[in-house]
């Protein structure tokens, strides 16, 4: 199956008043599922009022769950227990590959306010933008572990790579029992962004193209594979591959062009 894929939006704008509704949403009509199994009890309904007593409640919820018990911003690209084995094992793999100083482990917060961290040069560039505390970053816009996008993201600086050991939850349900397409788009886009962002700056998807190769079961662990091939002046040319955990399935092929939007090199 052959499938083309552009513009992937980035962000999602959330104002303080629809967090509560929505946070509402998924206290009352989901269940956190077990991420080692595919779900179909995902589809969330509005049943009615909201009463401001539980969503301050939920707001306090919502507010302790963004940060660390020491104040700071929360990293969401450490374990959690909505990870499986499989998931923790590819994770340690690449924390051991971390300690010679090839790979580095890149930090990853809810909020573009949050990216302020000593590690967190990518998204760095989001500082001078306008954008409120309230606005969430796209793969991190939900509240409860293992839903929907559990990831943690590796560069290796020297090969211009980028891998992300991730994990699908079912609210990225598409077929039943699988991740929908645009959710593999989503996190291919922002691996292959992380590696574009390293190498250029401030950069956009101009085009990304994907082969669906095989189905992705929600649950199951993938590793996403991208890297830098070249730069030709603005344009920035990438390529991904997203594998099963033991490496025996090909699940999806990419490539993609990524336009520098200002002079502003990295590297
Ligand atoms: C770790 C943290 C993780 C966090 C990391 C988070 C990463 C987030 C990643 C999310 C990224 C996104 O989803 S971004 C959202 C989706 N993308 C967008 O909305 C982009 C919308 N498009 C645009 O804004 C624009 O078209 C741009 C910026 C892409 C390009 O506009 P421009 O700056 O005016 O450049 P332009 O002159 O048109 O083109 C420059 C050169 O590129 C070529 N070019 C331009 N577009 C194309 C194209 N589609 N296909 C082929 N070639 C193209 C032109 O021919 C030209 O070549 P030549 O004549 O020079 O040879």
């Amino acid at each position: 199956m052959l499938s083309q894929v552009q513009c992937v939006p980035s962000s999602l704008c959330c104002s303080f008043l629809s967090q509560l509704v929505f946070t509402r949403l998924l206290s009352e009509n989901s269940r956190p599922q077990p991420s080692n199994g595919a779900s179909r009890d995902t589809e969330v309904f509005f049943h009615g009022p909201v009463h401001l007593c539980t969503a301050g409640v939920r707001a306090a919820f919502v507010l302790s769950t963004q940060f660390s018990q020491s104040g700071q911003p929360k990293d969401y690209a450490l374990p959690n227990a909505s990870w499986s084995q499989g998931m923790l094992n590819l994770y340690n793999e690449f924390v051991e590959k971390s300690k010679d100083g090839t790979w580095k482990r890149i930090p990853s917060y809810r909020h573009s306010s949050d990216s302020r961290g000593k590690e967190s040069y990518f998204l760095q560039f989001l500082e001078g933008e306008k954008m409120s505390k309230d606005t969430r970053l796209f793969l991190r816009s939900l509240d409860e572990e293992g839903l929907g996008f559990e990831y943690v993201m590796f560069l290796n600086p020297s090969e211009k790579r980028m891998v992300t050991v991730y994990q699908p939850g079912p609210y990225l349900e598409g077929h039943p029992g699988f991740a929908h397409g645009g959710s593999t788009a989503a996190i291919i886009d922002s691996t292959i962004g992380g590696c574009a962002i390293f190498v250029a700056g401030r950069v956009m998807t101009a085009n990304l193209s994907i082969d669906f190769k095989n189905p992705i079961p929600l649950g199951s662990v993938v590793l996403v594979d991208g890297k830098v091939n070249r730069m030709e002046g603005r344009k920035v040319f990438l390529s991904c591959q997203v594998w099963s955990a033991d490496g025996q399935t090909l699940h999806a092929e990419a490539t993609a062009l990524f336009i520098q939007l200002d002079s502003l090199s990295r590297r």
